[in-house]
């Protein structure tokens, strides 16, 4: 097989997550592919120095890989190999759609709820994170699927934002990973009368300080051309997909410079992004627990939450399913990765696909 050093050497477009299999194979799980574990997603912020700056860029390069231009003579073996350890991942998390009869047989007599991450699951990956749009196709099959079921969206995005892409008011709303949870403006035979009440901002004592290095950051990586830093209210984002490779190094000794100063924040990476956010025992699956209870299904069996994401962030929600052993994780996803989700799909016009099945079921099984 083709390396990936030998690949970026010879000019061929690395795509990304196969790039990322083949960099985290040896230190995850030999043979299998992109690890979310804690220990590649989160980076030490404390002490410095070029060592762990170096520790920083490899941990980017390992989950951001840049492409390179194709030489179509090599890509086949690309793509084979890719897709036999793909074929070999989907037996172990079996696509939703191709086993949909399995799926809404373990929902039998259960209340399914939804909760939909947005970026990568609901809308693609696209370099401008301000122009990542929901198709009005996509958004059609939510508001469907809100019709018959409780419906969430869970993202690492400020709420308002995403709310702003997605522009329906009958759906909660979970921004901030988790932190900043408010439930639908617009009522729906689904949702209690109550929901409009729902409201929860555990980390907002830490609004100073998120906005504090927000300016520190802006005004540290104005000269990295390409970086970007996105205010979530709370928490905060480094996006470094536009980033010349050579220059991640400048741009974590920035970041890091401005974060050693804030031992109350943490570092975890994303899809070419940083991420900084408040060290509290909050997250996305913290987040799902909140809004089940909301919802008045805390201690009931006959509820099934289904939850679809793709990136590391949705593993903290897919390990509270699978701990309750109740609904399931959905990961979304082009190449095999390390998951805790149970089942996958392979890219949001495969969820939108899920969700307008999930509705037409629905229909057919009052
Ligand atoms: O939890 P999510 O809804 O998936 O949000 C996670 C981050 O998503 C966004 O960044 C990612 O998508 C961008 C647009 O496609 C892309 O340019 C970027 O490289 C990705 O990391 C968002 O901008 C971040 O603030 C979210 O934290």
């Amino acid at each position: 097989m083709v390396s990936v050093a030998e690949m970026r050497k010879q000019n061929v477009i690395v795509p990304e997550e196969f790039a990322i299999t083949r960099v985290m194979a040896a230190p995850s799980r030999p043979g299998l592919a992109v690890s979310c574990k804690k220990m590649f997603s989160q980076l030490d912020i404390g002490g410095g120095g070029t060592g762990r700056i170096g520790a920083w860029v490899d941990s980017m390069r390992a989950s951001s890989p840049t492409r390179v231009k194709a030489v179509p003579a090599l890509a086949p073996s690309l793509t084979a190999s890719r897709d036999q350890e793909y074929d070999g991942w989907v037996e172990q998390h079996p696509s939703a759609l191709s086993n949909f009869g399995d799926v809404v047989a373990a929902s039998k007599e259960k209340r399914v709820v939804l909760f939909l991450d947005y970026d990568g699951t609901l809308s693609p990956i696209v370099d401008d994170p301000d122009r990542a749009f929901m198709s009005d196709s996509m958004r059609e099959a939510v508001r469907d699927a809100a019709r018959h079921f409780p419906t969430a969206i869970v993202s690492g995005r400020c709420r308002d934002k995403v709310f702003s892409f997605v522009q329906l008011r009958e759906l909660y709303y979970a921004g901030s990973h988790g932190m900043d949870i408010r439930g639908p403006v617009k009522a729906t035979k689904h949702t209690k009368a109550k929901a409009k009440a729902v409201s929860f901002q555990p980390a907002s004592e830490f609004l100073p300080m998120i906005d504090e290095v927000y300016k520190a950051l802006v005004e540290r990586t104005k000269s990295i051309q390409g970086s970007k830093v996105e205010n979530n209210t709370f928490s905060l984002s480094v996006h470094f997909r536009c980033v010349e490779e050579k220059k991640w190094s400048s741009l974590a000794e920035q970041v890091r410079s401005v974060l050693k100063d804030y031992p109350k924040l943490r570092l975890t990476l994303g899809r070419k992004v940083l991420e900084i956010r408040p060290s509290i025992k909050w997250d996305k699956g913290k987040a799902l627990e909140f809004l089940l209870e909301s919802l008045g299904f805390a201690h009931c069996s006959n509820v099934f939450p289904i939850y679809i994401g793709d990136d590391c962030t949705d593993e903290d929600a897919f390990e509270v399913l699978r701990d309750r052993e109740q609904g399931l994780g959905i990961l979304v996803s082009r190449c095999a990765k390390e998951t805790n989700a149970s089942y996958s799909l392979r890219e949001p016009a495969e969820v939108k696909e899920f969700l307008r099945r999930l509705v037409e079921w629905k229909k057919q099984t009052p």
